[in-house]
């Protein structure tokens, strides 16, 4: 595979139409808010970041915007057009996805894994199937060139008879994409793309990436490397429990500091200030130090009632049982 595009500061891919339309979703799960209110757009041309630290809800945003959940509230559209509440509906739509564990069938070849992410697009029905008539060996004989294709593009088309189960770790993930690139989608979507890859692997991964957007697929990733995602994007939203924080380039969201406070476990704009936390501090200071003045007092007046003669080892006093 060869990309000519290394950096999303070089891309020439202009960004146009709004392919990804996300508007106030909330999902809840109980008395749980995963996510709240959130707005989204992905533009054609574009590769957007979703950053935020762990359990911010970034997987729980896009099971619903794959069809997994159906949000509590809030609307999805795919160009223009509200997406159905069905993860299959959804991936005939155009929104593919690959997930944060590798979901392959570890028994089937890479060449089969990625046919099966072809089934959204193929036209020949049960009968046609069954029936095995010239209908079906077209379409199949055109699934299995498109896939080939696939496989050629992502640099695996020399493993295709191999199990999937054999191959390195990160051409899994490799094949992964491959198998969701199968059903044609006009927006990708990547949960953790990198997760467990080495720097080689990452770098590979991040190329993969611009030559798939060069394709003209736009795509939404999740992703902690940030080095990967602030070089990677175009755009990046950060999540802080549920809720969108901070939205903008690269270098705006590298340089907010309530980034880089959500991250750090620090104080941001709504969580207590410097004042009340050191007010706090000083408060327990001080409950400490009265605690250790008691607990000294009390060691004293117990030395003055202890008898002449100590009790046995692992008996106590009966002042001991009465503390
Ligand atoms: N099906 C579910 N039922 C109940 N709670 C859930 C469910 N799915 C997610 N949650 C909760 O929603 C919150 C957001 O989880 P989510 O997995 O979306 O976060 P995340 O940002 O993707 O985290 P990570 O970076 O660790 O993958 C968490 O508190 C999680 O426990």
């Amino acid at each position: 595979m060869t990309t000519d595009t290394t950096t999303a500061e070089t891309t020439a891919v202009t960004t146009g139409e709004t392919v990804l339309d996300a508007r106030g979703v909330t999902m809840r799960f109980g008395g749980l808010t995963a996510v709240r209110s959130v707005d989204l757009t992905v533009n054609s041309g574009e590769i957007v970041g979703l950053i935020g630290p762990n359990g911010a809800g970034k997987t729980t945003f896009f099971n619903c915007l794959t069809g997994l959940y159906v949000p509590t509230e809030g609307e999805v559209r795919y160009k223009g057009t509200v997406l159905p509440p069905k993860s299959f509906k959804v991936t005939a739509a155009g929104i593919a996805r690959t997930f944060q564990n590798i979901r392959l069938f570890s028994n089937m070849t890479v060449l089969e894994n990625v046919l099966v992410g072809r089934h959204t697009r193929t036209r020949e029905g049960l009968w046609s199937a069954l029936l095995r008539g010239p209908g079906f060996h077209r379409a199949e004989a055109e699934s299995k060139a498109r896939a080939m294709e696939l496989l050629e593009f992502i640099g695996l088309d020399h493993k295709a008879e191999h199990l999937s189960r054999n191959l390195p770790y990160g051409e899994q993930r490799k094949l992964e994409i491959a198998r969701a690139l199968a059903s044609e989608p006009g927006l990708l979507l990547l949960d953790e793309p990198t997760a467990g890859m080495n720097p080689q692997e990452t770098r590979a991964a991040e190329e993969l990436i611009f030559a798939i957007r060069d394709k003209g697929i736009a795509i939404l990733v999740i992703e902690h490397d940030m080095r990967f995602i602030f070089n990677l994007c175009d755009r990046v939203a950060c999540l802080v429990q549920g809720e969108k924080l901070v939205e903008g380039t690269a270098a705006e969201v590298q340089g907010d500091e309530r980034v880089v406070a959500a991250y750090l476990g620090e104080p941001f704009e709504g969580d207590p200030g410097a004042a009340e936390v050191a007010e706090v501090e000083a408060a327990e200071a001080h409950a400490a130090e009265a605690e250790a003045t008691a607990t000294a007092t009390a060691t004293d007046a117990t030395a003055d009632a202890t008898p002449a003669s100590p009790a046995t080892p692992g008996e106590s006093t009966s002042k001991e049982n009465d503390r």
